[in-house]
């Protein structure tokens, strides 16, 4: 955590939709102008694509666990490093992964591997993580203690992987059998690296389908908004903030379902979480010293 030096992480498994939500993220940063330095949570896998064809094929033989939502499969530790370092400094080294051609293109560099390690901005007010790992804790390390704003991005389960298998085959050539495979492969490290993040949250953003996911991989289209309700749930809540926002009034047709949690219609879930995290991100820029009290 740092006064002078936030981060705020979206935090999500593979297809849930963290680079979805990056966006609402990028139009408040611009609304209040906030500089943020990005930084993709790909970015800290331990291996590129060849290398990591290579390393499942020995696990296997040898009958190790690896995955990329483990620690076998990524760099923790460099990640806590840049944290901190940013924390302390509002500095550090962060790097993209390259997972298709578009991407390819953009980044000058080849679909499956990584670019190379570059200083983050200078002078940015806050540092954003989007991935997989934004509040993971293995050991020692405990990213989430670092994160003074942490999102989770957790649709159902069924709506996660219907996301996932259509962005796979869609965008980056992955087939069905692929994905299930995938999918099947990286469970233990889905419970043991993933789900437990979603305890650490600030706030939980569940995107629940209202049309039949039952079987993810026979569903063709994902669920629209209109098919969809969105569960909020703070889980370190505000009392101050949340409930001067009166959230249940200003979004029509959301009901209260639980303790500190919301429930709204799946339309108005970038517009909830503009209300909500705008107010949360101009605190945290009022904290730096970088507004004034009236804004
Ligand atoms: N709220 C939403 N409504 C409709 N479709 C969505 C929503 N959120 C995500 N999707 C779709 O789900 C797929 C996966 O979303 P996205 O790429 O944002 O996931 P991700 O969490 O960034 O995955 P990864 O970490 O693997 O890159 C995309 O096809 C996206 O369009
Ligand atoms: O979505 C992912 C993690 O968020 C990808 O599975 C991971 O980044 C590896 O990508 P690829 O299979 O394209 O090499």
């Amino acid at each position: 955590m740092s006064r002078k030096h936030p981060i705020i992480a979206v935090t999500g498994s593979s297809g849930a939709g963290t680079s979805t939500v990056k966006k609402a993220l990028e139009h408040i940063f611009r609304r209040v102008g906030a500089r943020a330095a990005f930084v993709e949570g790909d970015s800290f896998h331990r291996f590129d694509r060849k290398k990591m064809k290579a390393e499942l094929k020995k696990a296997k033989a040898e009958g190790r666990n690896l995955s990329h939502f483990g620690p076998e499969g990524n760099l923790f530790e460099k990640q806590l490093e840049l944290f901190r370092s940013y924390g302390t400094n509002g500095n550090g080294m962060r790097r993209f992964y390259v997972h298709n051609e578009e991407e390819a293109n953009r980044l000058d560099s080849p679909p499956g591997t990584f670019t190379e390690w570059e200083p983050i901005p200078p002078d940015t007010d806050l540092l954003f993580y989007e991935g997989l790992h934004g509040g993971v804790t293995d050991g020692e390390i405990d990213i989430a203690r670092e994160v003074d704003l942490l999102i989770g991005v957790c649709p159902t389960i069924n709506l996660e992987w219907v996301q996932k298998i259509h962005r796979d085959t869609g965008e980056r050539g992955y087939r069905p059998e692929d994905v299930k495979d995938i999918i099947y492969r990286r469970m233990y490290d889905y419970m043991h690296y993933i789900l437990p993040q979603f305890s650490q949250t600030h706030i939980n953003f569940q995107r629940i389908p209202v049309t039949d996911t039952s079987n993810p991989f026979a569903v063709t289209n994902i669920p629209t908004a209109d098919q969809s309700l969105v569960m909020i749930h703070f889980l370190k809540p505000r009392p101050d903030v949340e409930y001067k926002l009166n959230l249940k009034g200003l979004i029509e047709g959301s009901f209260i379902s639980g303790f500190n949690t919301l429930v709204i219609p799946g339309g108005k879930m970038m517009y909830a979480m503009e209300l909500i995290l705008t107010t949360r991100i101009l605190e945290l820029m009022q904290r730096r010293g970088h507004l004034s009290e009236d804004n």
